[in-house]
């Protein structure tokens, strides 16, 4: 049965988190679950509560509120009210208790951050949305006390924020409700997990109805994978912000590879022309891009653009690969999994020799080809390449490179590539040939 907004029933609403909404603020974000927008700013103070004082370690806390007009009536505000509702002082220290979960605080020092929770419009799930909001906006406050040298070790511990799950009349397990199916519904729960998949605190309540075992599980199962996705969505943001950050601080690209080699050479080439490089190494938030092309250009393509849509940056790809003319070709786009899927140097290397056992040494010709592409948002891509002449030997020969390079031979060097030091491959690879082809048309 479709949602009276169409939603599936583990289908989250329109998430958005946009970062750095406030101009005073240490950290703050803009967060919205389908109509529901909670504005959230982190504060760094320089001092902790009495209770704590002195002992060398921080504190984190959180003020929660509503606008008055966040609602479809008007709400007396609390001020004028005087009086703080049980129910502001309930989800205030939910979001605290929450927050101090997966934050260090001895690695904080005595300083306290405090995040304000202010519901702006208010359509189900505000908790849910302040605390996964709050978790983004401390993160970003965190990461401006790094940049200042005011800490030094990352005090965040793990990933956090928080979903809502429910059971409808019609006795559906659904995932974030609105405020429409909230009031309706027979159970409500609230769930706050770790990005490793812990939980930190489950709400849980049957409105004059009861729930089994069975339907627990189904509403953990939904809450987990709504609160995988919010976390995915809370490290794509905070990766964005960071970068814009970094980048503009200095002269840096972002290759989409995940091969040390690959990364060494490029940092040795890139570094000639004063840029510093950073792989997804340097990000293993990011997601691993699948393989699905048919030639080295779509790989490029698939690595440079995905990346590139995410981080909302220029990237860089290669795609390259060792073309044997006695194997019609092959590797080819399969090099890094020609003995398999597991991506093993020697594995590859054995069953190459293998394919040419009793192959002559004249017809063991081969290049190795290498395909650069240079995405960048809503920019049509650059594509360059190079290849690199050789044969491939019988025996292992060096110990330099990757790959395929103690067994591809260079002629024109009387070595194998992996006899060459580090400097001489850059020189003459197929790498360094399309960095050089792509340099001209780059400066722009
Ligand atoms: O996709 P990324 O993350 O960049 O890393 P990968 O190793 O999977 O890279 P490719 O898909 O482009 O496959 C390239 C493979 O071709 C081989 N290769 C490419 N360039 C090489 C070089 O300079 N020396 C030796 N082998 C090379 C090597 O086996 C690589 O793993
Ligand atoms: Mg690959």
């Amino acid at each position: 049965m479709l949602r009276h907004d169409s939603r599936s029933e583990n289908q989250l609403r329109n998430v958005e988190i946009e970062t750095n909404v406030m101009k005073y603020s240490e950290g703050s974000v803009l967060i919205t679950f389908g109509d529901t927008k909670v504005l959230c700013s982190a504060t760094v103070e320089e001092r902790v509560p009495k209770f704590i004082r002195g002992k060398g370690t921080g504190w984190i806390a959180a003020e929660y509120q509503m606008l008055p007009r966040a609602t479809q009536t008007r709400n007396m505000r609390e001020s004028t009210k005087g009086k703080v509702s049980g129910r502001t002082m309930e989800i205030q220290r939910l979001i605290g208790r929450s927050l101090r979960a997966v934050i260090d605080l001895t690695l904080l020092g005595e300083r306290s951050i405090i995040v304000d929770c202010d519901v702006l419009q208010a359509d189900g799930g505000t908790r849910t949305a302040s605390i996964t909001g709050a978790f983004v906006a401390v993160q970003l406050a965190i990461q401006e006390l790094m940049r200042k040298n005011i800490i030094k070790k990352n005090p965040v511990k793990d990933y956090l924020a928080a979903i809502s799950v429910g059971i409808l009349p019609s006795g559906e397990c659904v995932l974030d409700l609105d405020y429409k199916e909230d009031v309706a519904a027979l159970v409500d729960m609230n769930l706050v997990m770790t990005g490793s998949g812990r939980f930190v605190e489950i709400q849980g309540t049957g409105e004059e109805a009861t729930f089994s075992g069975e339907e627990l599980n189904t509403l953990l199962f939904y809450g987990k994978s709504g609160i995988e996705t919010l976390i995915a969505k809370q490290k794509e943001v905070l990766l964005v912000s960071k970068r814009q950050e970094t980048s503009q601080e200095k002269k840096e690209v972002l290759i989409a590879t995940r091969n040390k080699g690959k990364a060494k050479e490029f940092a040795a080439i890139f570094a000639e022309k004063g840029f510093t490089v950073k792989t997804l190494l340097d990000y293993p938030d990011l997601p691993d891009v699948e393989e699905t092309g048919k030639t080295f250009e779509e790989n490029a393509r698939l690595k440079a653009e995905t990346i590139a849509q995410i981080v909302q940056g220029p990237v860089l790809a290669d795609d390259s690969g060792l073309i044997v003319d006695a194997l019609l070709g092959q590797p080819g786009i399969y090099s890094a999994r020609f003995a398999g899927p597991n991506k093993s140097d020697a594995a590859n290397n054995a069953k190459l020799l293998h394919e040419l056992t009793g192959i002559a040494t004249e017809k063991r010709t081969a290049r190795y080809h290498c395909t650069l592409v240079l995405a960048e948002p809503n920019k049509e891509s650059l594509v360059v390449s190079g290849e690199l002449e050789g044969t491939i030997g019988t025996i292992p020969q060096g110990e330099n490179g990757f790959g395929y390079d103690s067994l591809f031979y260079i002629p024109s060097e009387k070595k194998t590539a992996a006899e060459l030091s580090e400097d001489q491959k850059n020189r003459i690879s197929h790498r360094a040939k399309a960095i050089e082809a792509l340099r001209g048309q780059w400066k722009s």
